[in-house]
């Protein structure tokens, strides 16, 4: 479980995050939504510690990240998988050597150790028999999986992904979306999604928070999100053609 609790956060005199409070909890695909220049950003990277919160607290199962010295703020980021947009693989390491990468920097495994549970997560996104391919000799959808499989090496219990599905096609990204959902379950992971994808937000959206001007603006289910009457969150969900055609087909049942 990750708690953030009255998180502020200025660059200048620009205030970017306003007192935002939430839980994002075991086992449940949390989205983070909003126009463009929102927040959703710079909120993840103060959850992360890559930006400082200038108020609030942010507490990973109850241990309070914002007060961690460097040294205990490693021993948690450890424990965080990322999936980077556009995948972050090294170009000059094979497939298997990129999923091996976080084992080699912070584990003390043999090679054979690394290499056998590289080959576990490689499996379990169903990427077999490409180990030694070049990232270049992949496509997207498959450079998504090998980024997911190395999110997941150090069997994380937190896990961020910024914008999953950016650059894949509608059917890529389904499997995108599907595979971290199964995986959030199966390892009963807290599972942190920024993301734009509209699709992404009906289907796996166990817990949406909508950043609106850097405020909260609004919470809830996959479900609730077609229901709200909230102004400002229907504008910007409904921007989508597919979601309006999906709204008039819920009203008139
Ligand atoms: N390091 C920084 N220094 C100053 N301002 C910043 C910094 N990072 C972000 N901002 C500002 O904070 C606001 C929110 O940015 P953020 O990147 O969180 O938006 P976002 O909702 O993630 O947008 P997008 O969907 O386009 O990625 C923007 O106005 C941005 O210019």
């Amino acid at each position: 479980m990750i708690e953030v609790k009255g998180v502020n956060k200025s660059f200048g005199d620009h205030h970017v995050l306003k007192e935002i409070n939430t839980v994002f909890e075991p086992g449940q695909v949390n989205l983070i939504i909003g126009q463009s220049g929102s927040g959703k950003s710079v909120l993840a990277k103060c959850i992360v510690g890559l930006h400082e919160v200038d108020t609030g607290e942010i507490l990973y199962d109850g241990r309070n990240f914002t007060v961690m010295n460097r040294h205990q703020r490693k021993d948690v980021r450890k424990e965080i998988g990322m999936l980077f947009q556009g995948s972050a693989l090294f170009d000059s390491l094979t497939v298997e050597e990129n999923v091996m990468f976080p084992l080699s920097m912070f584990t003390t495994m043999s090679k054979a150790e690394m290499r056998e549970r590289a080959n576990f997560c490689l499996e379990r996104v169903k990427l077999t028999n490409r180990n030694h391919l070049l990232p270049a000799e992949c496509s997207g959808g498959m450079q998504k999986r090998i980024g997911i499989a190395r999110a997941i090496a150090m069997n994380p219990k937190y896990l961020f992904c910024d914008e999953p599905n950016s650059g894949l096609d509608p059917k890529t990204s389904i499997v995108i979306d599907n595979l971290i959902r199964e995986l959030t379950y199966e390892f009963n992971m807290t599972t942190i999604v920024i993301t734009h994808d509209m699709n992404s937000v009906i289907e796996i959206g166990d817990h949406i928070i909508f950043i609106y001007e850097g405020n909260k603006w609004w919470e809830g289910t996959k479900e609730d999100i077609l229901r709200t009457d909230n102004q400002e969150i229907n504008d910007f969900v409904y921007a989508a053609q597919f979601m309006k055609q999906l709204k008039g087909k819920l009203g008139s049942h």
